[in-house]
């Protein structure tokens, strides 16, 4: 059999783990209340779109957002792990965005429903290349930005993040046994706003990696 390599995680099949109003001021800039403990929802693997692939607007929404995150991928796996050994194992960072068709959003909040038609379609998950540990020295202190079209929407620091990296780890692995392969996003700063069939987006994490997303649509 031949070995897998961490830097092809996607191709894996494991669980993405995705935090939600992790930015105070993303969660003010839909009227949430900032949380007190983590908010946590997951997409399957089938949510993972790389460059040169396009993100697909569902059939089903008419308000698909952008929202630029921090991803998280572990690599050495672990249950119940303290908050003080969570960093050994990470064993990189990918670019993420996670895409939410908020339209749905709303209306499986109000009716109490779980988000999962609204977060975890295909193509929901557009991913960079894996960024090994050591280029991103400290992970709560770097800048994620998004475009559309060449304009600016989103621009903030993971040291905004109201639940560290370190504290997500702990906390998600007490009940959520961590794998190899794993991806965690971290949550998104403010700027969400909606995108269209021919957008074209642009992310980045300062000087380290940035990619590029064409938006279609579903065919009927
Ligand atoms: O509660 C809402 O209206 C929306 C929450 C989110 O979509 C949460 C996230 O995915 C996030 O903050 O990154
Ligand atoms: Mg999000």
């Amino acid at each position: 059999m031949t070995a897998r390599n961490i830097s092809q995680f996607w191709e894996w099949g494991r669980k993405i783990i995705c935090v939600g109003r992790n930015y105070a001021d993303h969660a003010k800039e839909l009227k949430n209340a900032i949380p007190t403990e983590p908010i946590l929802f997951l997409k399957p693997p089938s949510a993972y779109v790389r460059e040169g692939s396009s993100i697909l607007v569902p059939r089903y929404s008419n308000n698909l957002h952008h929202e630029v995150e921090l991803g998280v991928v572990i690599g050495k796996g672990g249950t119940a792990i303290p908050e003080s050994a969570a960093m050994e194992h990470v064993a990189g960072y990918a670019l993420c965005l996670d895409m939410t068709a908020r339209d749905v959003q709303d209306v499986c909040k109000s009716k109490g429903l779980p988000w999962t038609r609204a977060k975890a379609f295909n193509t929901s998950c557009p991913i960079s290349e894996f960024i090994p540990k050591e280029r991103i020295p400290d992970p709560g202190n770097v800048t994620l930005w998004l475009k559309v079209n060449d304009q600016l929407r989103q621009n903030g620091c993971t040291s905004q993040m109201i639940f560290s990296i370190p504290y997500l780890i702990s906390y998600i692995s007490e009940f959520i046994t961590l794998e190899e392969g794993d991806l965690i996003l971290t949550g998104t700063p403010k700027g969400v706003s909606a995108v269209q069939e021919h957008d074209q987006l642009q992310a980045g994490i300062q000087d380290v990696v940035t990619m590029s997303f064409r938006v279609d649509r579903q065919e009927k």
